[in-house]
Order: C-alpha cells, then sequence, then structure tokens
C-alpha cells in the first residue's frame, strides 16, 4: 500500500516535508549536530561542498572530506526534533518517493553525533570528550513506537536508585552501536552512559529561579551504578538518537564535548576551541579507521 499525501509528505520539488531533502542529497555517513551554525564549523573542513540547504532548524551540507562523502544536519534542540529528523533521513533512504512504498533492499546510516554535555562526575572534566554507550532517556520518545523494551536491566536500576516514578517519567536505555563505536574509542575518548532529558535547567538540576523537583538529583545520578556502570553526563538528544536507530536499522554513535561539570560547577573557558577539536577529531576517525 502506497503511503498517502498525509504520512510520507513529499514538497513540490520532490524533497521531504520537514528537511527539505531529496532522496540523492545525502550521504551514508552523517554527522548531527544541534546548532546550525555548527553545520558550517563542520563543512568548512569539507574538500567540496556539493549542496546546502536550510530550513527551520534543520540546515544540512553534504559534500566530500578527505574522498568521503559525508552529509552534515542540524537537529535543533530535543528529542522531539530527533523524532522528526530520524524518521526522514530514514525515508530518504528506505521509501521510494516515485511509488511511496517501503524499498525492498533496507540501507542503514552511520550516524555520528557530534554535540555537547555536562558532565556530573568530577573526573570527567571540562573539554573533554565522551562517547555515550549508553542513551538513558527520561523523555518518553521510545515509547512512542513498538519496541523490545531496550536495555530494560539497566533501566530497572535508573528507575529504582533514582526513584523516577516521583518525577513521573518512565526512563529507557538504549545502546550506540558497537561497531561505530569503535572508530571513536581512543586514549582521547572517554566511555560512559548518559541522560537525555526535556530541558536544559529543571531537567538538568539546574537553579536559577525555579526550584527543580527533585532537590540532589545531580548527585544522586553521579553515585548511580549497575554492573560496573556509571551515569557520566546530561544532554538532551542522545537517547532519541540511539532509539530510532535501534528501531530503524541504522548504526549511531554519540560523541560529546563536555563544556560544563556539574559536579565542581566549571564552564569551559574555550567551548569553540573544544567543540572544534572534537569535529576535527570526527572526521579523521570516518575517513581513516
Ligand atoms: O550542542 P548540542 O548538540 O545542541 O547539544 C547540547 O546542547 C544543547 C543545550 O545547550 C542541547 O541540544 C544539548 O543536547
Ligand atoms: O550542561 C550541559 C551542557 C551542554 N548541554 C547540555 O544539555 N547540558
Amino acid at each position: 500500500m502506497p503511503l498517502s499525501p498525509s504520512e510520507l509528505i513529499i514538497n513540490s520539488d520532490g524533497s521531504i516535508y520537514h528537511l527539505n531533502l531529496r532522496p540523492e542529497q545525502i550521504a551514508d555517513t552523517i554527522i548531527t549536530v544541534g546548532d546550525p551554525e555548527r553545520v558550517t564549523e563542520v563543512s568548512k573542513h569539507f574538500n567540496f561542498i556539493e549542496h546546502k540547504v536550510g530550513r527551520r532548524e534543520f540546515h544540512t551540507h553534504t559534500g566530500t572530506y578527505r574522498g568521503k562523502r559525508i552529509s552534515v544536519i542540524s537537529t535543533g534542540i530535543g528529542t522531539d526534533n530527533i523524532d522528526i529528523v530520524f524518521n526522514e533521513l530514514d525515508a530518504l533512504v528506505n521509501i521510494d518517493f516515485d511509488s511511496r512504498e517501503l524499498k525492498d533492499q533496507h540501507t542503514s546510516l552511520n550516524i555520528i553525533r557530534v554535540g555537547t554535555s555536562g558532565s556530573v562526575q568530577p573526573s570527567i572534566g571540562v573539554d573533554s570528550f565522551l562517547l555515550s554507550q549508553r542513551g538513558i532517556g527520561f523523555d518518553s520518545l521510545f515509547h512512542w513506537y513498538e519496541n523490545d523494551g531496550g536495555d530494560s536491566a539497566f533501566a530497572k536500576a535508573v528507575q529504582e536508585q533514582l526513584n523516577t516514578q516521583r518525577l513521573n517519567i518512565v526512563p529507557y536505555v538504549v545502546h550506540c552501536s558497537e561497531t561505530l563505536a569503535k572508530r571513536f574509542q581512543t586514549i582521547d575518548m572517554n566511555n560512559g552512559n548518559t541522560i537525555t532529558n526535556v530541558g536544559f535547567y529543571g531537567p538538568q538540576g539546574r537553579k536559577l529561579r525555579l526550584n527543580p523537583a527533585a532537590e540532589g538529583l545531580n548527585d544522586r545520578i553521579a553515585n548511580f551504578e549497575f554492573d560496573g556502570h556509571q551515569i557520566t553526563n546530561l544532554e538532551m538528544e542522545t537517547s532519541g538518537i540511539y532509539a530510532l536507530s535501534k528501531l530503524l536499522g541504522h548504526e549511531a554513535v554519540s560523541l560529546n564535548a563536555i563544556l560544563a561539570n556539574r559536579a565542581t560547577g566549571a564552564f569551559s573557558e574555550q567551548p569553540q576551541e573544544t567543540v572544534e577539536r572534537l569535529i576535527k577529531f570526527t572526521l579523521d576517525r570516518i575517513v581513516e579507521v
């Protein structure tokens, strides 16, 4: 059955609804960044840019870096945007836009998030890098799709130790792609487990004028332990990226430039330089391994 115009929305120029991209305009290797301005920071390293498009917070440049075709796309902030970006990227490769039917042959994308994050462990300092081995979703995106429950043992430990029921949330846990992760696991990279939440302030325990509902939650997060694993950092997209990649059959890994240390109260004095180092590291690992 062809997908109806209300489900698969194709613009008059043949591009997908929000991303404004046509199927031939994306590469199989995709870097996602939160900030639209970071797209240029990645593509400035390309030897050649073949395609640029931007709509809302979703900006894409496709080009070639040292002979490898790569797309870089901004997701904006939050897992609500991840739902749009990942469903539309998948549609671009796995749905035939002429017949509106699912393709017989599945294409798996390699997707690497280059993002920023706050550490909850004093030992993971600002300006360091962290690869998220697990995305721990305090958002609800995974729950909206038929799924296998993810890593339910880890999720249960999170629920119990952090008493998430009190916050009316049901955490889920999804792993990164082990094969893709290997490319980036150098001595420069911390490995960790990342909580993704729906906001930057209260949901990450920040207090400006409003009191977070769960006083001391970041300390409990820092002290969490399950099967030898800690929770290391907080941000706003990784769990959604891992959840949809797993469900749609793509390989994903989330790399974080640690800009804040919530345990020590420090914030990076050189955030741009740190993100720039992570971008260059990521591009080189994509082509060199
Ligand atoms: O720098 P990016 O990739 O946007 O990632 C982090 O920064 C934003 C908050 O400042 C959130 O999107 C969070 O996940
Ligand atoms: O503390 C931080 C820093 C960057 N991004 C986040 O979501 N949190």
